[in-house]
């Protein structure tokens, strides 16, 4: 599958989702980051600026770049000491499993993703097919990302490994020399953890968020109400909890 196909498939699961969960009496909408959500608020505002409708509607970012999206497309930003009862929240994920675990943060963004998706009623997904597995690990090799205090993140690294094994390591940017930092001023650790090993996954995000230094983990569990993915023949497959 090519990379305009699996645009596509994007494409059709944030419209379809923004769609169902986007109406007049939705006041607060949380956005999520990464390429999935860019179709969400391409299609949040073309309902606004065509179709006349959602002209109310406040959008809280979860990043740095879905602070852009919101301004680029002219919608209300709003932000969580104004807004922090949001009604529905929409993201993307890095991987998906059967229970509707999340494996998210590629784009480096989990901290405020989570915050945002925690103060929503509804928090949706929105995903292309390559992103829905049975098993974490199935399909995204890059491991869970845990974004930590810079100094110290080499006893979090090793405390993750003593604790699950696999490896952590911490992410290199691409243009800028030394590591990734975040919108929050943190780094990043890709923790690999060991494939075909079941995991209780909500044990292991407890166990990492209780280390010193760990300010967020980008698994999200019992938080996803519904995913959406587009899939390779132009359908979209609805996952609920
Ligand atoms: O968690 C994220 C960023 O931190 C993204 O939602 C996740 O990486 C999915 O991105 P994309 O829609 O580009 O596949």
């Amino acid at each position: 599958m090519d990379d305009i196909a699996l645009d596509a498939a994007k494409k059709t699961a944030a419209r379809t989702a923004v769609d169902q969960w986007v109406t007049e009496d939705t006041k607060i909408l949380g956005i999520g980051s990464g390429s999935t959500v860019v179709y969400a608020v391409q299609r949040i505002a073309e309902r606004v600026w065509k179709e006349g409708e959602l002209t109310d509607l406040i959008c809280v970012p979860s990043s740095y770049q879905a602070r852009h999206l919101i301004l680029d497309y002219n919608l209300n930003l709003g932000d969580l000491d104004r807004n922090p009862n949001i009604d529905v929240a929409i993201d993307g994920a890095d991987e998906v499993d059967r229970h509707m675990v999340l494996i998210k943060g590629g784009g480096g963004c989990l901290l405020q993703e989570k915050v945002v998706a925690s103060c929503a009623k509804h928090f949706i997904v929105v995903a292309d097919y390559t992103k829905n597995s049975i098993r974490l690990g199935e399909q995204w090799c890059r491991g869970v990302p845990i974004e930590v205090a810079p100094m110290a993140y080499v006893p979090i690294k090793l405390h993750i490994e003593a604790l699950f094994g696999g490896e952590a390591s911490l992410r290199m940017a691409k243009v800028k020399a030394g590591p990734i930092v975040t919108d929050n001023g943190n780094f990043l650790l890709d923790w690999k953890f060991i494939a075909n090993r079941e995991y209780d996954w909500d044990e292991v995000n407890r166990a990492i968020t209780l280390i010193p230094g760990v300010l967020e983990t980008g698994l999200f569990v019992n938080m996803a109400h519904k995913c959406y993915y587009g899939m390779a023949n132009g359908s979209v497959k609805v996952q609920n909890k």
